[in-house]
C-alpha cells in the first residue's frame, strides 16, 4: 500500500482520446503510485485498454497529459520502465518464443550470437513467474496453446532493464488456476519491491483479492476509486453500472434429457474414468458442458462434434462452432461488424442463391442491439473493444441457422453484465429448441448448463446435473482417481 506522501509513478490529468468519431477516453484523471497494484474495471468498450496503451506510451492522447516519473513524456516512442502485457496477443505467431523477446529487448541485447542469451533470459524469466511452465524459448509461438501463449506474452513484458509498472490488461482469462495464483504471488512480489503493478480485469473476485485500490471506468472517464479493502464485488459491479440480470439456471429448468421426445441431438461415445464405455449426450433444447482443468479433452469433444464425420458421433447437420481464441480463429479483420457477422447466416438468408440485403440488415440490427456491440454494424471489427469483438463472434452462430451450437470458451474477455444476458440468451436459445455444447474454463459459468461433464485426461470424470454443477463438485472430481488406480 503506498503511502500517503508518496510521489506518483504515474499522474494522468484529464485524458481524452478520440479515434474519428469513437471517444475512447472522456476525461481521464488518476494516479498511480509506487508500491501498489491498482485494478482497473469496467464494462465492454470503457477505454480500459485505451487507457492502458496510453499509460505506456503507445498510444498518444487527444488532449490531457500524463507525466511519468524520471521521464520526459513529450518524447516520442514508449515510456521506458513502463511495461505492458496486451489481452490480444502482441507476439509475432511465426517466430520463436526467444525471437520474440529478442525484438523486444533488442536495444540491450548482444546485436550478434543474441539467441542464447535471449532463450536465456525468456526461460529465467517464465521460471520466475510460472514455475514448471513448460514453454521451449525454441518453440514456434504459433504452436503454443492459448495460456502459453499468454504466459510468454507476460513474460515479455517484465523483461526490461527498469521496470517500474508493469500493465497487465486481462492477463488471467486463458491462464489455470495454478499460473493465475502464480501470476498474483509475482504481483506481490513486485509490489513489495516498490513497483506498481496495474491490473485490468473482469474477474472482480481476483481484482479484490490482489489489488490495494480501484478504478471504475465509465464510457471512457473514471468514476469511482475505492481501497479494495472497502469494497465487494457487489459495490463495483454497481459503479459498473446497472444491475445484473438473474439467469435462469439449469437448477430451475425441466429435465429435457429425461424427455424421450426430444432427439438426441449430441453423442460422443467416450470412456469413464476407469476406461469403461460411457458417453456424452444432449437431447434437443439442452445446455450440456464440458469442464475440468483446462486440456483435459473438453476441446477435442467439440473438435469431434464440428467434424462431426466420424460413424460413431452424432451431431446435428446444421451446427456452429464460436471459438474462444478470436485472433486465431475467430474474426476476419478487413470486413465491419455487419459483414463479419452474417457471415455464416448468408446460405440460410439466401433466397434460390440471390443474397436478401434487407434480411442481413434487419439480422444484424437485431444482434448487434440484443448484444449492445459498440461501434455498431458499420463500424471495422478491428475498431471494437476486445469483448466486443467476442460478442461479435458469439453472435454470429447464433445469428445462424444452426441447430447444435458448439461453445469454445467463448466469453473470455465479456464484461460481466454482457456475460449475464448471454448466460440467458443461451438459455432462450435451448428453450426455443436449440442444443448447446460449452466448454469453459470458468468453473462458476457451469452453473448455467442443464448437466456437465467433468472430464480428466480425456475420460468423463463425472456427469454433474442441475443442482450439483457447483465449483466445488467440478474441482474434487476433476481430481477423482480411478479405482484401479494406485493414489
Ligand atoms: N484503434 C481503434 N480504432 C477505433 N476505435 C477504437 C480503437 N481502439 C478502441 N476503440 C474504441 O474505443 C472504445 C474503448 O475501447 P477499449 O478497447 O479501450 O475498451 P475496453 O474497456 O478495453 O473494452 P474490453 O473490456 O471489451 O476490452 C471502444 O468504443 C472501441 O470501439
Amino acid at each position: 500500500m503506498p503511502s500517503d506522501h508518496a510521489m506518483p509513478l504515474i499522474r494522468v490529468s484529464q485524458a481524452t482520446k478520440s479515434y474519428g468519431a469513437t471517444i475512447a477516453l472522456s476525461g481521464v484523471t488518476l494516479n498511480l503510485y509506487p508500491g501498489e497494484v491498482l485494478g482497473i474495471v469496467g464494462h465492454n468498450g470503457a477505454g480500459k485498454s485505451t487507457l492502458m496503451r496510453a499509460l505506456c506510451g503507445i498510444e498518444r492522447l487527444s488532449s490531457g497529459s500524463i507525466e511519468v516519473a524520471r521521464h520526459d513524456t513529450s518524447l516520442p516512442g514508449p515510456y521506458p520502465g513502463v511495461r505492458l502485457a496486451y489481452q490480444e496477443g502482441s507476439l509475432a505467431p511465426e517466430l520463436t518464443v526467444q525471437e520474440n523477446i529478442y525484438l523486444s529487448a533488442a536495444d540491450w541485447l548482444p546485436k550478434w550470437r543474441w539467441h542464447g542469451p535471449a532463450a536465456k533470459i525468456a526461460r529465467a524469466q517464465l521460471d520466475a513467474i510460472f514455475p514448471g511452465h513448460g514453454i521451449n524459448p525454441a518453440d514456434f509461438v504459433d504452436d503454443l496453446p492459448l495460456a502459453e501463449r499468454q504466459m510468454v506474452e507476460i513474460a515479455r513484458a517484465t523483461i526490461t532493464k527498469d521496470l517500474q509498472v508493469l500493465i497487465l490488461d486481462e492477463p488471467t482469462e486463458s491462464l489455470s488456476g495454478k499460473a493465475v495464483d502464480d501470476l498474483y504471488a509475482y504481483v506481490r512480489k513486485l509490489r513489495a519491491q516498490n513497483l506498481a503493478v496495474v491490473l485490468v480485469s473482469h474477474r472482480l473476485k481476483e481484482i479484490l483479492g490482489v489489488c490495494d485500490r480501484v478504478a471504475v471506468l465509465k464510457d471512457g472517464a473514471v468514476v469511482s476509486t475505492h481501497l479494495a479493502r472497502d469494497v465487494t464485488q457487489r459495490d463495483l459491479f454497481m459503479a459498473m453500472g446497472g444491475e445484473i440480470a438473474v439467469a435462469q439456471t439449469g437448477a430451475e429448468a425441466i429435465r429435457a434429457d429425461l424427455d424421450p421426445a426430444r432427439h438426441v441431438a449430441v453423442y460422443v461415445p467416450m470412456q469413464d474414468i476407469d476406461g469403461a464405455e460411457t458417453d456424452i449426450y444432449a437431447r434437443a433444447g439442452e445446455v450440456i458442458g464440458l469442464t475440468g482443468i483446462i486440456g483435459q479433452g473438453q476441446q477435442q469433444v467439440l473438435a469431434r462434434l464440428w467434424k462431426g464425420d466420424a460413424r460413431d458421433v452424432t451431431v446435428d447437420a446444421k451446427r456452429a462452432y464460436v471459438p474462444g481464441d478470436r485472433q486465431r480463429a475467430g474474426i476476419f479483420p478487413l470486413w465491419t461488424v455487419g459483414a463479419n457477422l452474417t457471415l455464416t447466416a448468408l446460405g440460410d438468408l439466401a433466397k434460390r442463391g440471390l443474397r436478401q440485403p434487407d434480411k442481413e440488415a434487419a439480422l444484424v440490427r437485431k444482434w448487434v442491439d440484443l448484444l449492445k456491440v459498440r461501434g455498431g454494424a458499420a463500424a471495422a471489427i478491428t475498431g471494437l473493444s476486445g469483448g466486443n469483438q467476442q460478442k461479435v463472434i458469439v453472435a454470429r452462430a447464433f445469428a445462424s441457422g444452426a441447430d447444435t451450437i458448439l461453445l469454445d470458451d467463448p466469453f473470455r474477455g465479456v464484461d460481466i453484465h454482457t456475460k449475464s444476458e448471454l448466460y440467458q440468451l443461451i438459455r432462450s436459445e435451448a428453450q426455443a429448441g436449440r442444443t448447446i455444447v460449452w466448454y469453459s474454463s470458468e468453473n462458476a459459468e457451469m452453473r448455467h448448463c442443464d448437466r456437465a461433464y467433468v472430464l480428466r485426461a480425456g475420460r468423463v470424470a463425472a456427469a454433474l446435473q442441475g443442482a450439483d454443477i457447483t465449483q466445488e463438485r467440478i474441482i474434487a472430481m476433476s481430481f477423482a482417481e480411478a479405482k484401479g488406480s494406485a493414489a
